[in-house]
């Protein structure tokens, strides 16, 4: 590990200075497309403002025998589009792949100063981190570009959630980490096939009611409820991003059709502190816009706290309830991430403005 001193010095001589905070960008939804997929690839341009950020996917759903295709799509993409106020990431394809050297030094020099982040898969421990920290710096020098390209962790391997914290504060590049559901139910020997989201056999279920003769009846009908499967790990990686300045977001929703079960794990995701998800189809995007902007009921509420507790110390009541210097700080939570998505989307702007704080 580096030491505190040269933590933030970069790794190759000419290399852009490491950034010391991560910007906090919206980023409520990462949208994933094919670069090599014509169709998907044209709808690129006018999805420009749409979302907060247009991920080109080379890894998992690219099929091995179109990686160039895609790459080259990328490369394309990148050089062509003005993204405006959108962020423009990629997945390259894992560090044990055949394709990743490729990705990396045609990316870098052909379109490193667009990417603000690559997403890197199947992250395993530090190791991971420091080899993209240094190849990157490398590639940063030698192509001249002058902001440094941030690194987003997939979080989709039993060794990667054990060394979490390590991950994190790897490299002064380190942006965010998301779920990977699919890769860690397979690493961890889950039992379940879907990609994210529930399953109706992770439950509990209500105690047994006794009959008259107070005898509990094991057989009677019961109320069961739905658990989430993913709350562990959403968790844990919620803690350790905040921990290290970083951003944690929830991964895929496989089940496209089933919007309503989607908004369920995005908002339980958004409670929980992560700032997106990932969008695997267009009518994913408006979900995440929706589910990852505090709503119009929780900024009224905010701002009524803040306005009520002055200075931010002491306890007062309001609507029967207590508030007071812990309380005041969720409701900053709340207000600040209003305005810094406000800030790039009118409609929300809007939303919040015509509020009437009684
Ligand atoms: C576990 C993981 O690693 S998840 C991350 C990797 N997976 C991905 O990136 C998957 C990305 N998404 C997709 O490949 C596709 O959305 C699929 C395969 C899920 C569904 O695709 P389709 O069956 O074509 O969906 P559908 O018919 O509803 O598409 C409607 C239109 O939206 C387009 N579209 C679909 N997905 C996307 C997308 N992600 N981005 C842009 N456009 C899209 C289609 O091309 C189609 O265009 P058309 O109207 O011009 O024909
Ligand atoms: O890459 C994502 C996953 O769920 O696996
Ligand atoms: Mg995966």
């Amino acid at each position: 590990m580096r030491s505190a001193k040269d933590f933030f010095s970069p790794l190759a001589v000419g290399a852009p200075a490491p950034v010391r905070e991560i910007p906090a960008k919206p980023s409520r939804a990462i949208h994933f497309f094919d670069p090599g997929n014509p169709k998907m690839a044209a709808k690129v341009p006018d999805m420009v403002g749409t979302v907060d950020v247009l991920l080109g996917n080379l890894e998992d759903a690219v099929k091995a025998e179109n990686k160039e295709i895609a790459r080259e799509g990328l490369v394309k993409i990148g050089q062509e589009v003005d993204f405006g106020p959108t962020q423009f990431w990629t997945r390259i394809n894992s560090l044990d792949s055949p394709w990743v050297l490729d990705d990396l030094t045609t990316l870098v020099p052909a379109i490193g100063e667009k990417l603000d982040v690559i997403m890197v898969p199947k992250v395993q421990g530090a190791e991971d981190i420091h080899y993209m920290d240094r190849i990157l710096a490398q590639l940063e020098a030698k192509a001249g570009i002058t902001k440094p390209i941030l690194i987003h962790a997939i979080l989709e391997t039993a060794r990667g959630v054990a060394n979490i914290e390590e991950i994190c504060a790897a490299s002064p590049r380190m942006q965010g980490l998301s779920l990977g559901p699919a890769d860690l139910a397979a690493d961890r020997r889950m039992k379940t096939t879907r990609v994210g989201g529930g399953h109706p056999g992770y439950l509990v279920r209500a105690d047994a009611p006794r009959n008259e003769a107070g005898e509990l009846q094991y057989d009677a009908a019961r109320t069961t409820y739905q658990q989430d499967l993913w709350h562990y790990t959403i968790a844990r990686m919620v803690d350790a991003c905040a921990m290290h300045g970083l951003f944690p977001y929830y991964g895929p929703f496989g089940d496209i059709k089933d919007t309503v079960a989607c908004e369920d794990q995005f908002r339980n995701a958004f409670l929980l502190g992560c700032v997106g998800a990932w969008s695997l189809h267009p009518v994913q995007i408006k979900i995440a816009n929706k589910v990852f902007s505090p709503s119009v009921e929780d900024i009224k509420h905010a701002r009524r706290v803040i306005a009520a507790m002055g200075d931010g110390t002491g306890a007062v009541m309001l609507d029967g309830k207590m508030e007071d210097d812990a309380s005041v700080k969720q409701c900053k939570v709340m207000v600040e991430l209003a305005e810094r998505l406000a800030a790039t989307d009118p409609d929300l702007k809007a939303m919040y403005d015509a509020i009437e704080v009684d």
